[in-house]
């Protein structure tokens, strides 16, 4: 039962710090959302698959934002603070100063970005050990997690930034010291990157193997050797001087962090779903995957016991839901996959004057294009004919190969507002293919999940969320609130306040169902038409496919926009 203070209005507050964006949020105890503030985040990317971020300018964003949220209330009702982020690496000197993470040794940028690939040489380098400790992410490291990040610096960057480092943060951890002068992490950030194990602790073997172990000494001081459940109470809560910065009460709670994707599970995975008609009704919590679509989708897939998935990472002990095995397959770029596509295309300055000559989003003016288009036939059959392969930046679920590229087949002479929304449709269909083979994968190796639960950016996108109902078969949960996010960072905050006594409590209290999308059965027919069904009806499965660029004189050029280049491919068993 709420205790009296929910009655007087308690409230907490969320900050979610995502790729492009700082989001915060004013959340009640009954999760819904209060109030919302947003603000843009610098990124650079020095050379192709360098990016990098500054901690200062992250932490001025969230000042911003946590100050327009609480305007106008008494900030006495403000029970607690919780952070989620990308999982990016933050550098810092042995007085918290920032360190560079570049060459051109400019200390403002001293975050390496979690969609960073620069550590290809490293990553390879660390599979290649078959350490033990890689089963526990899907047999692959991800060039993504932080070890081939900090061998590459360690490599690369000794005398300006690694022999100076005192601290190595994973950014929801940072954010979190920063509130409370607390240096231990989250249990989510360092079992999720950091091979952590919930049981075992740190594994010497590992680090001293890849040639980190000078991380070992000072029992592990520079990547954290005290580690808490998420949604635990740090120390004495928010400092006088991050109050100031933020505009809120000192000494409030502060929890201890997530990864984002993580947070958003928590803020859609365990709503109440009586009355919908689904699937997953009276099941387990297990029967749900919540998928976080942002910049890059998440699949979080939970399990009683450990599961393991080949090309998926995990299993994680009580990374996301206490007490749970988390298995999280991912598409490293989704929505900028979706971006990059359409402001690439030749016809991107008419759909802009368009869309902003009908006030309406560039995707909302696709998506009624589309409708405008398909005249009697489904939209999905508009694509019969293009297919997309969405490894834009490698694959990292189910086949866990930072090598793959993308592809487009079936492209003509034109390039006119008609073709743009068919390639936009396109890849929108290939991202749910991505997400059909994730699930089948997870559910080779012993999930059972019957219903989607999807929030991030890409929520607010219907064409993306049904075309992840029609091609996977599966009706899809959106919740209440959009920024669910936000409501799972808020969660954190709840819980360690002390509001609830635990972080099920929460979700069952804080997430609700807002609307659900079903497949459209009549709608299968003509999705066999399209590439992956063609992949999958020559008996392949996602592993045996390889593409043979054929070098014949047949091999199209890359056509008048760069970023498409009309290849052959030809679809073969892998000998
Ligand atoms: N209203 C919308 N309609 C369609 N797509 C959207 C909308 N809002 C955001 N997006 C897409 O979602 C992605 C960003 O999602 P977001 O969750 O904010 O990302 P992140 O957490 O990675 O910063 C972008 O690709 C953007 O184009
Ligand atoms: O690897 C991650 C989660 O495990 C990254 O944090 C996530 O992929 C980036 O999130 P977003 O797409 O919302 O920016």
């Amino acid at each position: 039962m709420p205790g009296r203070d929910q009655e007087l209005g308690s409230y907490y507050v969320g900050v979610d710090v995502g790729t492009g964006s700082v989001r915060a949020a004013l959340v009640d105890q009954r999760g819904i959302l209060l109030a919302f503030a947003d603000q843009p985040i610098n990124q650079w990317e020095p050379q192709f698959n360098h990016h990098e971020q500054s901690s200062e300018d992250i932490w001025v964003a969230c000042c911003i934002v946590t100050k327009k949220v609480v305007q106008g209330i008494d900030l006495n009702q403000i029970r607690g603070l919780g952070f989620d982020a990308t999982c990016s690496l933050v550098v810092l000197d042995k007085q918290f100063h920032p360190l560079p993470v570049n060459h051109e040794g400019d200390s403002h940028r001293n975050i390496i970005m979690w969609l960073d690939h620069r550590a290809v040489n490293q990553v390879h380098r660390i599979n290649e050990t078959k350490h033990s400790v890689l089963q526990y992410v899907g047999g692959v490291m991800s060039v993504e997690m932080q070890a081939p990040k900090l061998l590459w610096l360690k490599e690369n960057l000794r005398e300006t930034c690694w022999d100076k480092a005192g601290h190595f943060f994973d950014l929801p951890d940072f954010l979190s010291w920063k509130a409370t002068g607390v240096t231990a992490r989250s249990l989510c950030s360092l079992v999720c990157k950091w091979t952590y194990s919930a049981e075992k602790g740190w594994d010497d073997s590992f680090w001293k193997m890849v040639g980190l172990e000078d991380l070992v000494a000072d029992n592990y001081s520079k990547i954290g050797n005290q580690v808490l459940p998420p949604g635990t109470s740090l120390g004495n809560g928010l400092t006088p001087e991050a109050a100031k910065d933020l505009g809120l009460p000192a000494g409030i709670a502060v929890a201890a962090s997530l990864i984002d994707a993580h947070a958003g599970g928590l803020g859609v995975i365990g709503a109440d779903v009586r009355g919908h008609g689904l699937a997953c009704e009276g099941q387990p919590v297990t029967s749900r995957l919540a998928i976080i679509c942002g910049t890059s989708s998440c699949h979080m897939g939970i399990s009683k016991n450990p599961i393991f998935v080949p090309g998926v990472w995990g299993p994680y002990f009580s990374a996301m839901v206490p007490g749970f095995w988390l298995n999280e397959g991912g598409q490293s770029v989704t929505g900028k996959l979706i971006d990059h596509m359409v402001q690439g295309h030749a016809a991107f300055p008419e759909l802009q004057a368009k869309a902003t000559a009908r006030c309406q989003s560039i995707y909302a003016y696709l998506n009624s294009h589309l409708d405008l288009i398909k005249k009697t036939q489904p939209v999905g059959f508009l694509t019969v004919d293009l297919h997309v392969w969405p490894d834009f930046h490698g694959n990292r679920s189910p086949l866990a190969d930072l090598t793959l590229k993308g592809m487009v087949t079936g492209l003509k002479l034109s390039q006119d507002l008609d073709d743009l929304a068919i390639l936009y449709l396109a890849t929108v269909q290939a991202i749910a293919f991505g997400t059909r083979l994730i699930i089948e994968a997870m559910e080779s190796a012993g999930h059972s999940i019957s219903t989607l639960f999807l929030c991030g950016g890409l929520g607010k996108n219907p064409l993306f969320v049904q075309m992840h109902a029609d091609i996977t078969g599966m009706p899809v949960v959106l919740s209440q609130e959009v920024e669910s996010v936000l409501v799972g960072a808020a969660i954190l905050g709840a819980c360690a306040s002390g509001d609830f006594a635990s972080v099920q409590e929460a979700m069952a209290r804080m997430s609700k169902v807002g609307k659900v999308v079903f497949p459209r059965r009549e709608d299968k027919r003509v999705l066999p038409g399209n590439f992956w069904e063609l992949m999958k009806s020559t008996g392949m499965g996602p592993g045996q496919v390889s593409r043979q660029i054929v070098t014949e004189k047949r091999l199209l050029r890359p056509s008048v926009s760069p970023i498409f280049s009309g290849v052959y491919f030809r679809v073969q068993k892998w000998h």
